[in-house]
C-alpha cells in the first residue's frame, strides 16, 4: 500500500497573486484515514486533485510510494491513478445512457481489466450502497443515487488508496452515514489509505485524524488518540 509524501507543494492560477494552496510537507502513512476540512475556498478540492494527479502544482513533489506523480507523463499519470486509485469527486462524471452497473464497471472496461468476478463485485457493491436496480440509466436518478453509483464504481477495483470529496454531500443523514459507514469498512478489509473532504463531523469523527486547511495552509493536524499512524 502506498505512503504519500508532499514536498514544498505549491498550487496558483493566473490572475491570483498569492497561491490557492501551499503545503511545505505532509506526510500520510499507508492505511491512513483522513479527514481534510475548512471553509468554503481554503483548498480541500485543489489539494485532493493535486493528491490524484487532476490539478498539477506549480512547483513541489507529490509522492506515492516513491513516485512523484507531478513528474509523470499525462498518459502515466492516468495509468497510475487507474491501477491506484478510488475517486468520488464533487461532480460525479457518470455517463448518462449507461445504466448504474455499467457506469460502475466503465473505467475497468476501459482498462481492460473487466471479467465475471468483477461483474459480480460490482452488483454487489450497488446492493452494498443501497442500489437495488442495477439497471436502471443513471439520468433517471436522484443525485444522492448519483453519488452511490459513484462510491461503488470508486471501490471497485479494491484500490490502495480512497480519495473522496464530499462523498455524503447528496444524502441524508442515515444515507450518509451507511456511505461512510461503507467507505471505513472497505478501507479497513483492504488496508487502503483513506483521504475524505467533509464538512460532515459525523464522518470527520469515525476517521484517525483531521487536517485542517485555512487559505490554502495547513492550519491544524490532528492524529487521534490510539488512532494507528
Ligand atoms: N481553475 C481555477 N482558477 C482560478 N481559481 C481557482 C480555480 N480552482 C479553484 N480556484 C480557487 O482556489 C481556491 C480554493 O478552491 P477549492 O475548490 O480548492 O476550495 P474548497 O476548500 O474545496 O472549497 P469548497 O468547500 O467551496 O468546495 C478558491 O479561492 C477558488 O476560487
Amino acid at each position: 500500500m502506498p505512503d504519500l509524501r508532499l514536498s514544498s507543494v505549491s498550487v496558483a492560477y493566473p490572475g491570483l497573486a498569492a497561491p490557492v494552496l501551499d503545503i511545505p510537507a505532509l506526510d500520510i502513512p499507508a492505511g491512513s484515514r483522513i479527514a481534510v476540512t475548512g471553509p468554503s475556498g481554503s483548498g480541500k478540492s485543489t489539494l485532493v486533485n493535486v493528491l490524484a494527479g487532476l490539478v498539477l502544482p506549480r512547483a513541489g513533489r507529490v509522492v506515492w510510494d516513491g513516485t512523484d506523480i507531478a513528474a509523470l507523463s499525462e498518459g502515466a499519470r492516468d495509468r497510475w491513478r487507474g491501477a491506484n486509485l478510488g475517486l468520488v469527486m464533487q461532480e460525479f462524471h457518470l455517463f448518462p445512457g449507461l445504466s448504474a452497473l455499467d457506469n460502475v464497471l466503465l473505467p475497468a472496461r476501459l482498462s481492460r481489466v473487466a471479467d465475471q468476478a468483477m461483474t459480480t463485485r460490482a452488483g454487489t457493491l450497488l446492493d452494498e450502497v443501497g442500489l437495488s436496480r442495477p439497471d436502471q440509466p443513471v439520468e433517471t436518478m436522484s443525485r444522492g443515487e448519483m453519488q452511490r453509483v459513484a462510491v461503488a464504481r470508486a471501490v471497485l477495483r479494491a484500490p490502495g488508496i480512497i480519495v473522496a470529496d464530499e462523498p455524503t454531500a447528496s444524502l441524508d443523514p442515515e444515507s450518509g452515514a451507511a456511505i461512510a459507514g461503507l467507505l471505513l469498512a472497505l478501507a479497513e478489509s483492504s488496508g487502503a489509505t483513506l483521504i475524505v473532504v467533509s464538512h460532515d463531523r459525523r464522518l470527520s469523527a469515525r476517521l484517525d485524524r483531521v487536517l485542517s486547511l485555512a487559505e490554502g495552509a495547513i492550519l491544524s493536524d490532528d492524529v487521534r488518540e490510539g488512532a494507528s499512524p
